[in-house]
């Protein structure tokens, strides 16, 4: 049996972080990685002459971001594109009225500045809705407080649902009143024309990463961890008797697969993990949040926009179109199912789903605008290895559950990191990165500067 310092599983931004700093730090350390790829949900496709990141695409917020400092490091080439957490304003934005009709530059102002002042009443109506409140009771409490006209007090409401479903892939109903409190974005945006998985692939270099394993079993005790592996078969071969299995050793284990494997039994605890542990995984759910790529001969839609919003109930499912066209020199509109939609829309073929996007553009551009040349539709909602987008909080749930998922067990035998244990700013990137940097400082007793994961040109190989 192989013998580790530490075994790490999932080799995605987490999992690659801690082991990059550990291997650095002289241990023997190996990445398990189900799928045949690094990266998990950082994932990017090339053809056409265009990069689709398939998976994360933004930086939210380039200051004082470890992701930045990294990416910087690596040499990726990236591009400022600020609208990427669902702001209202802040950069040029064309805004359609219910009835169809681009809304005048002082209308836009003025919606802009009442979803300003709902934003400012949020805190204040959260805390009054209580503990066990939906985004959406926190929202009706927020807009009452305002006292608008019903009109005005809808537009803003529907802005806030299509932001907790854009934001977090969740019905505003469904998303705890928390759900957003990470919200706030400090400084531009900015996403990667030649693709995010660089980052996966600078952070891997050197390392000991076996492709194509799926962990089953973490099994620890006192002295060590045991982790019990089969070949991967895309989730396929889970009721079938295993193949190609392989226990591995260690002294710990570091576990960065998404929440949605861990709720659905994929790698069985033995003993079982702690409860405050299993009852903070069960407040988090993975989202319904899905991209659609469209791809033009020639751009049709308002030049010198950043997105394209909808309101009303034509927009109900498509409200905002992101204008990609700079990315690639190749007309390309990003739309997201999120929320109702994508649940509904989960089984329709790529060709049903696009139909209905265009129906959506055709009632602002008219009948005769061009279908789309090329198409890129996610599924993540099928996909073994995540069963979503990113994870979001129920209701009831409390923002403190993310870090309580990562407290170390059995005496740091078992480390759980990865997008949903980080609370300051879950679901992005950046939270896989921090939360992949804490648990390899637990295991090294001390803090890890971002230098230290930047460091090495070369990751030195195992000591094996
Ligand atoms: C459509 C979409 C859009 C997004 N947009 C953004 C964005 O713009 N900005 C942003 O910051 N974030 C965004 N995110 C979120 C971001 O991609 C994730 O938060 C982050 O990549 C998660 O990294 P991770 O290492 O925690 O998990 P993952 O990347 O999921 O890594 C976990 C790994 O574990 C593997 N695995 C699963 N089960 C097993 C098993 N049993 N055995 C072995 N391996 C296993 C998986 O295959 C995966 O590779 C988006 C995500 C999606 C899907």
């Amino acid at each position: 049996m192989e013998q580790f310092d530490t075994v790490v599983i999932g080799a995605g931004i987490a999992g690659l972080t801690a082991a990059r700093i550990l291997a650095g730090a002289g241990q023997r350390v190996v990445v398990i990685e189900a799928r045949d790829r690094i990266g998990g949900r950082v994932v990017s496709e090339r053809g056409d002459g265009v990069v689709t990141d398939r998976g994360a695409s933004w930086i939210h917020g380039i200051t004082d971001s470890a992701v930045h400092e990294i990416a910087t490091a690596f040499g990726m080439p990236m591009r400022e594109f600020t609208v990427g957490s669902f702001q209202a304003g802040g950069r040029p934005i064309a805004y359609y009225g219910p009835d169809g009709a681009r809304l005048s530059d002082a209308e836009a102002e003025s919606f802009i500045a009442d979803v300003a002042a709902c934003d400012q009443a949020l805190p204040a109506a959260i805390e009054a809705v209580g503990p066990v409140a939906s985004y959406a009771d926190a929202v009706a409490r927020a807009l009452a407080d305002l006292g608008w006209e019903a009109e005005r007090a809808e537009r803003v409401r529907e802005y806030m649902q299509h932001r907790s479903e854009e934001q977090y892939g969740a019905w505003i109903g469904d998303l705890d009143s928390h759900g957003l409190d990470d919200d706030a974005v400090d400084g531009d945006e900015v996403v990667f024309p030649e693709g995010y998985d660089a980052l996966a692939s600078g952070l891997a270099a050197g390392l000991d990463v076996r492709l194509g394993r799926e962990a089953r079993t973490v099994r620890w005790a006192e002295d060590g961890v045991h982790v019990e592996t089969v070949t991967a078969e895309g989730g396929r071969g889970r009721h079938r008797e295993p193949k190609g299995a392989e226990t591995l050793a260690a002294e710990r284990v570091v576990v960065t697969v998404p929440i949605g494997v861990l709720r659905a039994g994929g790698i069985r605890f033995e003993p079982e993990l702690p409860d405050e542990v299993s009852h903070a995984i069960a407040g988090l759910q993975m989202n319904a949040f899905e991209k659609v790529f469209l791809r033009f001969p020639e751009r049709f839609w308002d030049a010198g926009v950043y997105a394209i919003r909808r309101q009303g109930a034509a927009g109900d499912w498509w409200h905002s179109w992101y204008d990609l066209t700079p990315l690639h020199d190749q007309p390309t509109l990003l739309t997201f199912a999120a929320g109702p939609a994508a649940r509904e829309t989960r089984d329709w073929s790529d060709e049903r789903i696009i139909d209905s996007v265009m129906a959506g553009l055709r009632a602002l551009y008219g009948a005769e605008i061009p279908d789309p040349i090329g198409h890129t539709i996610t599924r993540w909602q099928d996909d073994a290895y995540s069963h979503g987008s990113y994870a979001y909080m129920t209701v009831g749930s409390r923002t403190e559950d993310h870090d309580l998922i990562a407290t170390p067990i059995g005496g740091g035998r078992v480390h759980i990191a990865g997008e949903a244990t980080w609370t300051e700013d879950p679901a992005t990137v950046t939270a896989a990165v921090e939360s992949g940097r804490r648990a390899a400082g637990r295991i090294l007793g001390r803090e890890v500067p971002v230098a230290e994961i930047i460091r090495a040109e070369e990751t030195p190989p195992n000591p094996r």
